[in-house]
């Protein structure tokens, strides 16, 4: 299998709390990987490691074929990336945001038109970017993500606070991108009905573990096999994790 991201047991803990537990990811090359995690889960915590903005405590993690830490500065070139909220300069236009980014990047100077048309915003270029709706303003963090047109995307919550049309316009868009250019994409969600519309593969974490690795029809398979309906995958995640929730409070009793 040619996979883009593999971690091998990456492990963070702050004090004596172990925010990431041991994760063993596997994405293949040229997907969609649906993380998905309640809140609180490590999901965040999993991808800031994976852009070196916190430091593992234990476990490593390959990317395109290089390895985290000594090829750092090689990984960080091919990933765009949205964590949380992304903060623009209010008073200036979204195509100038861009343009900002573009230059601290030195990427080409047609990567800015390149993002807004991908994003859909090349007529609201214009606009300041503090007039922006909520979704337009998560268009414009997703098109600072994809300037350049980095082989690999990592996307946290992007439909974080939008209405249904907001997550509706986000979802169709992010499922498009490996259809425009050749891109994988790791997307975070707490919500498995948002992650079965776009995922290939799916991964499920929770209080740092991870519950479940595989395919969308892995995930049915297993629905099936522990008595869910194979078109009730929300019922399975949230059994899942009410299940290891009940036997952390077994083992923490022992
Ligand atoms: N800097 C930090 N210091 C201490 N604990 C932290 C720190 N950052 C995160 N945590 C804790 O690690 C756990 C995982 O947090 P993280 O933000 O990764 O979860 P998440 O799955 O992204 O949740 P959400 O969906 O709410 O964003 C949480 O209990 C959080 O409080």
């Amino acid at each position: 299998m040619d996979y883009m991201i593999t971690t091998e047991h990456l492990t963070k803990k702050y004090k004596n709390f172990v925010s990431v537990n041991n994760v063993s990811l596997h994405i293949r090359k040229g997907s969609i990987y649906g993380f998905l995690g309640p809140n609180g889960a490590g999901k965040s915590t999993t991808m800031k490691m994976l852009l070196g903005l916190t430091e593992p405590t234990k476990g490593n993690f390959f990317i395109d074929g290089k390895h985290f830490p000594e090829d750092r500065l090689e990984i960080l070139k091919e990933i765009g990336s949205f964590i949380e909220s992304p903060s623009f300069y209010a008073n200036l236009t979204g195509r100038e945001n861009l343009d900002v980014i573009h230059r601290i990047l030195g990427l080409p100077k047609d990567s800015v038109e390149d993002a807004l048309e991908l994003v859909g915003l090349t007529e609201f270029g214009n606009r300041l970017a503090k007039k922006y709706s909520l979704g337009m303003k998560q268009r414009l963090g997703l098109a600072g993500a994809l300037l350049g047109r980095p082989p690999i995307l990592i996307l946290d919550e992007p439909t974080n606070g939008l209405d249904p049309s907001g997550i509706h316009e986000i979802r169709d868009l992010v499922k498009s991108l490996p259809g425009l250019y050749d891109c994988t994409i790791l997307i975070s969600s707490h919500m498995l009905s948002e992650i079965e519309l776009i995922a290939d593969d799916i991964g499920i974490l929770n209080h740092g573990r991870l519950l479940f690795e595989g395919s969308l029809d892995e995930l049915r398979q297993t629905a099936v096999r522990t008595g869910f309906a194979a078109n009730n995958l929300e019922d399975v995640f949230l059994s899942m994790v009410d299940k290891d929730n009940a036997d952390r409070k077994q083992r923490a009793k022992l």
